[in-house]
């Protein structure tokens, strides 16, 4: 048996905008995706996501496409819910030359679903990981980032870049912008998190965003103009210009909803946060619903926040230092 964990992560700049070549900066916080994997000798994959659900369930089902999974829910959400850990297991068998290996998986994650905590990148890397050494193969964090983005783009029909799956795989802050991915110095910064309960589905967000900019210039534009704010964010952390980073923060967010990937929760959260006085707030992620991400050094942006209808949860969230952990 082996167990590894891989972080969520938060996007001081640059979503939607990092999947058509613009830089963007995840950030990689402390709530992380915990993937346990067990070699089978009859080549079935059997999947226990105790956080999938409300009640939790298990799904068991054959390395052939057409078997069905053995779990009495709707279909789609057994769609939804399986095709990540599919694909990583699918990464796992062509990088270890072993298409017919088989694996009990259990998940255990501390990030909510669909918030743009990057809860499915987390899950891929850790699962990739945990299945690549329970058959003696260990990837390195690059290569490791590089089989999580193939299956997040293939779950997300070709639309996704590299970042969450990079950022969950290395951790700290980085940089990413096409297929150059790199760590990034970050100042220690007061990350505080709103979370409406909800959960926008990346996929179809994406797609929204790339119809929209087939369609409009000034949507084509306001992508470009995404990837100038992420420019200008790197030069403010690297100065360390906190307010700065909030400014430029808040800007993203005005573009984010002009993109249409905001929510009215997600617009009352940001509001909140700033007229608790943080320095800037934007929502993070894909959007539609899940969460924003406000800076603040003192309490008020959570206390603000914990007492603003929609939102169902507000807390302070840790840089995470390290990507992938190998726990056993
Ligand atoms: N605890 C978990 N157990 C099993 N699968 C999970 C778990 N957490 C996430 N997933 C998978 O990831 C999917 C959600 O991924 P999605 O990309 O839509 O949201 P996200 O990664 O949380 O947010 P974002 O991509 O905006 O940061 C779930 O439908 C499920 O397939
Ligand atoms: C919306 C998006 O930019 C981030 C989702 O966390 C999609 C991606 O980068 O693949
Ligand atoms: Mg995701």
């Amino acid at each position: 048996m082996t167990l590894s964990s891989a972080p969520g992560k938060v996007y001081l700049f640059g979503e939607h905008a990092v999947v058509y070549g613009e830089p963007a900066v995840p950030c990689a916080i402390e709530r992380r995706a915990r993937v346990e994997a067990t070699q089978r000798d009859d080549g079935r994959l059997r999947v226990n996501a105790e956080d999938l659900s409300l009640d939790g369930f298990t799904v068991e089902y054959g390395a052939t496409a057409d078997s069905r999974p053995d779990v009495d829910v709707p279909e789609s959400l057994v769609t939804a819910a399986t095709q990540y850990v599919d694909g990583a297991i699918e990464q796992v068998r062509a990088v270890t030359g072993e298409d017919d290996a088989g694996f009990d998986v259990t998940i255990e994650s501390d990030i909510p679903l669909g918030a743009g905590l990057g809860s499915s990148a987390a899950v891929v890397v850790a699962a990739i990981d945990a299945a690549t050494r329970e058959l003696g193969v260990t990837l390195e964090p690059e290569e490791l980032a590089e089989r999580a983005y193939q299956t997040e783009s293939q779950v997300q029909e070709g639309q996704a870049s590299r970042a969450d799956t990079f950022c969950s795989a290395t951790g700290g802050a980085v940089r990413v912008e096409g297929d150059d991915c790199r760590s990034l110095e970050a100042p220690d910064l007061p990350i505080v998190i709103g979370f409406d309960g909800g959960a926008g589905d990346t996929g179809r967000l994406v797609a929204g965003v790339r119809s929209l900019r087939e369609e409009y210039d000034f949507a084509a534009d306001t992508v470009e103009a995404i990837g100038d704010i992420v420019r200008n964010g790197e030069d403010a952390l690297a100065d360390g210009d906190v307010e700065e980073i909030g400014r430029l923060m808040d800007f993203n967010h005005g573009l984010l909803s002009a993109l249409g990937v905001s929510s009215r929760s997600l617009d009352t959260m940001v509001w909140a946060a700033r007229d608790a006085g943080a320095h800037g707030a934007k929502l993070t992620g894909a959007g539609g619903g899940g969460c924003i991400v406000a800076l603040d050094p003192t309490e008020e942006t959570e206390t603000g926040l914990s007492f603003t209808p929609g939102c169902e949860d507000a807390f302070r969230a840790e840089l995470a230092e390290t990507g992938v952990k190998r726990l056993e």
